[in-house]
């Protein structure tokens, strides 16, 4: 009922309306949040941006340098009016949207993702990556502190390094080797991690902290180098799985709409963390290796909005198709400090986000052969 009838004026539905604002329209109008994510145009990052963009109360500001991202996992929202890409620092490509230089912008959140995340990127040029763990997070935290935003660190996994408890919760402080090839990546976040709460406990900020555990699905970079990117894409091109010895090595994979769901659900949340967001169904890499190529489907695990009718029985048929029965699997040499055995305890995001992720490895897979398919220009034998 309107405040008039409320009132008992009857004579409301004669008045001439008042003449709307002409400010209506503007995104500054009807955006009540602005939010920056930094990586936004990287794998995980460019999932959060479509997430966000779906609620139209959202502003979304991505900035990123392209290291290992890319445009094209943007290209639906380019020109959209509550979308922004961000160019700030110098001239130089390279350093617009680089998160070592500092950002000027108004935010109420900031989801501070940038950060090469493959190990053989971030391997690559180790002294940028852990200029943009720690230069990069200081920026972001300069920037929350003078605009007063929440910011959200994805911080990962490989802050336990080689754990030696198993599975891992957030109390264990970890065993990483802090001179080795992958000390940039690990002890960058964990510097990252420190520098969070220091800027919690001194200046005040509201921080959020996610340990993220290895991530999959639509949109990873081909020739990312990551375990189920390569075994996907060589299972495609009909080349051999090339598992690292001694393939015995664990890991627990998290599908990347379960993941988004889990770091807006931290964003919001009154929890500082750091809580593990992850998958604990856990697989050796030769496990992993097998389901890929495997031939039999379990009838139980339909892909997601694929359970009745037609569409179920089109996904069962799509599952069949995935894999490729003929593919090799072959033991290669790995790489120093990789760590044997990884599983989150999630216990923690199940009791304070209410979260646990919905999505089978063996549901997820399809739906990034699907997406690797058309970028490989590969289409299915049918
Ligand atoms: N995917 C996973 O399994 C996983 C696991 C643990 C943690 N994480 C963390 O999640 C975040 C996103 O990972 P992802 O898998 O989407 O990786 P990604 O490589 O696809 O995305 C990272 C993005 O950051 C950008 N970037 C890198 N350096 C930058 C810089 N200096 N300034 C601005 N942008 C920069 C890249 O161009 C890219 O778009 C990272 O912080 C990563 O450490 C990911
Ligand atoms: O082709 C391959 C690639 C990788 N592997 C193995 O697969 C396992 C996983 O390797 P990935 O490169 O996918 O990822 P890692 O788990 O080592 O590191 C990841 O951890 C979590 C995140 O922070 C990052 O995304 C990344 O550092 C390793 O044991 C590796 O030896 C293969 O067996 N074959």
């Amino acid at each position: 009922m309107s405040k008039e009838a409320s009132n008992g004026d009857h004579n409301s539905a004669a008045k001439a309306p008042p003449t709307p604002s002409p400010l209506r329209f503007s995104k500054f109008f009807q955006s009540n949040m602005r939010i920056l994510i930094t990586g936004g145009a990287g794998f995980i990052g460019s999932h959060l941006v479509d997430r966000l963009m779906e609620n139209e109360k959202n502003e979304v500001i991505v900035a990123d340098n392209y290291f290992t991202g890319s445009k094209d996992n943007l290209k639906k929202w380019i020109g959209h009016p509550r979308f922004e890409l961000i160019r700030h620092g110098t001239a130089d490509f390279e350093l617009c949207g680089n998160v070592t230089e500092p950002l000027l912008v108004e935010v109420d959140q900031i989801y501070h993702l940038a950060c090469p995340a493959s190990p053989i990127f971030y391997k690559y040029n180790p002294v940028k990556t852990i200029k943009t763990n720690v230069i990069g997070t200081l920026n972001m935290l300069g920037l929350a502190k003078r605009v007063g935003a929440r910011i959200l660190l994805t911080s990962t996994s490989e802050v336990y390094g080689d754990p030696l408890i198993h599975p891992q919760n957030e109390s264990y402080w970890g065993n990483v080797n802090p001179i080795g090839v992958r000390s940039c990546y690990d002890e960058g976040k964990r510097v990252a991690e420190t520098l969070m709460f220091d800027y919690h406990r001194q200046h005040g900020i509201e921080i959020r902290i996610a340990r993220i555990f290895n991530t999959y699905g639509p949109r990873m970079n081909i020739d990312d180098g990551r375990v189920v990117s390569n075994f996907i894409a060589q299972a495609i091109r009909n080349e051999p799985l090339t598992v690292q010895a001694p393939g015995t090595q664990t890991r627990s994979f998290c599908y990347v709409s379960d993941m988004v769901d889990g770091l807006i659900r931290l964003m919001e949340g009154e929890n500082t963390g750091p809580i593990n967001i992850g998958n604990p169904g856990e697989f050796t890499m030769i496990e992993l290796a097998e389901t890929v190529k495997e031939v039999s489907f379990n009838l139980s695990a339909s892909p997601p909005g694929c359970e009745s009718g037609l569409v179920y029985f089109l996904s069962v048929a799509h599952c069949f198709l995935l894999i490729n029965p003929e593919v090799k699997i072959i033991s290669v040499e790995n790489t120093p400090d990789d760590p044997r055995q990884r599983k989150p305890d999630i216990t923690k995001a199940k009791e304070l986000l209410g979260w646990e992720p919905k999505i089978k490895l063996r549901d997820g897979l399809p739906l990034m052969e699907e997406d690797f398919r058309q970028r490989l220009g590969v289409p299915r034998k049918n």
